[in-house]
């Protein structure tokens, strides 16, 4: 791998939240193509997105998920906004925080914590019960966090990966603050590759979808065209389009490929009936998991079924 500090041009290149010790870094380890490219370092999804939009880079590693603190709204957002992106690859990324210091400062000490907001939202019970007056200062990152208590920061401690210390003087005053043991964070690669990753038959696909303004039921029928088709979400969630109140749009993963029969029906569907789908991608789930659906919705069936169609448009005699 090299950095920034690398003068040899590089032939391709890999954004993330950095600086480097971050678990968006964690994350970009994980892909095999990423390996001795040019990873630069960004301070926000924002410019993470912008670098793959102008070419700058091939592709960027952002958070969209964690297990205790929900959707990350920022990258949901520009994804929503941010034309000509697709998602290639999940990543898992356990989480884990301790609480870091300059040398010689004590517990009671600390009266301002920098923190990631994310990573502030995962460690709150433990920040409320041992620093009940404590303030804090948002972070670009969690190792953004631990670097501010060398500048100019109010910050006299900072919530950090575990493996800060490899990266920065400090010291850990805590350890295990998370709230959950087992929090995980979810991050996608994001590439303008119009190529889609091969169906594995363990897939995920991620799209947001709009739904026609003041139809009763529109949510209901966005979600028959998952059901009828067998297909199962595991993610929906709303936020807000943003130019009025009440407007909302929905950010929904589910079970399968786009190559899947049941999933193109379903995409088919959806887009007759919803204003705006914006289809981000469809890529092999971080779990490896095989998708289990009903043999009634296999390939084959739908594939019987339009041709048994064709069958009656063209002519053919009966039980051709
Ligand atoms: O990658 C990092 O270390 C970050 O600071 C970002 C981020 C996030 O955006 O969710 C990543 C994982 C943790 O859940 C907290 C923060």
């Amino acid at each position: 791998m090299t950095t920034d500090a690398t003068p040899t041009p590089p032939d391709e290149t890999y954004s993330y939240l950095g600086p480097a010790g971050t678990f968006t870094e964690a994350a970009l380890k994980q892909v095999p193509e990423a390996a001795g490219k040019h990873w630069r370092s960004v301070n926000n999804v924002g410019e993470a997105l912008a670098d793959v939009v102008s070419g700058r880079s091939t592709a960027a590693m952002i958070a969209i998920e964690n297990s205790i603190d929900g959707g990350v709204s920022a990258t949901q957002d520009a994804l929503a906004t941010v034309p000509g992106l697709r998602i290639v690859g999940e990543y898992l990324v356990p989480v884990n925080f301790v609480l870091v210091a300059r040398h010689g400062t004590t517990l009671a000490e600390v009266k301002v914590v920098n923190a990631h907001p994310v990573a502030y939202a995962q460690s709150r019970g433990w920040l409320e019960r041992e620093l009940p007056d404590h303030g804090h200062i948002p972070a670009t990152s969690n190792v953004a966090a631990a670097a501010s208590l060398f500048e100019d920061s109010q910050a006299d401690a900072a919530v950090a990966p575990p493996g800060i210390t490899e990266h920065l003087d400090v010291e850990v005053l805590a350890r295990d603050l998370g709230d959950n043991p087992n929090a995980v964070t979810r991050f996608v690669l994001v590439s303008r590759s119009r190529v889609l990753p091969e169906p594995t038959g363990a897939d995920k696909t991620s799209l947001i979808v709009e739904l026609p303004d003041d139809e009763p039921g529109a949510l209901l029928a966005m979600l028959e065209q998952f059901s009828t088709r067998g297909v199962n979400l595991s993610l929906i969630q709303s936020r807000p389009i943003g130019d009025a109140l009440g407007r909302y749009r929905f950010v929904v993963d589910l079970d399968g490929h786009a190559a899947d029969e049941r999933v193109a029906d379903a995409l088919l569907g959806l887009r007759r009936t919803s204003p705006k789908v914006i289809f981000l991608g469809s890529y092999p789930r971080a779990d490896e998991q095989e998708v289990a659906y009903h043999s009634k919705y296999d390939d084959e069936i739908f594939i019987e079924a339009r041709d048994w169609l064709r069958g009656i448009l063209s002519g053919e005699p009966d039980g051709a």
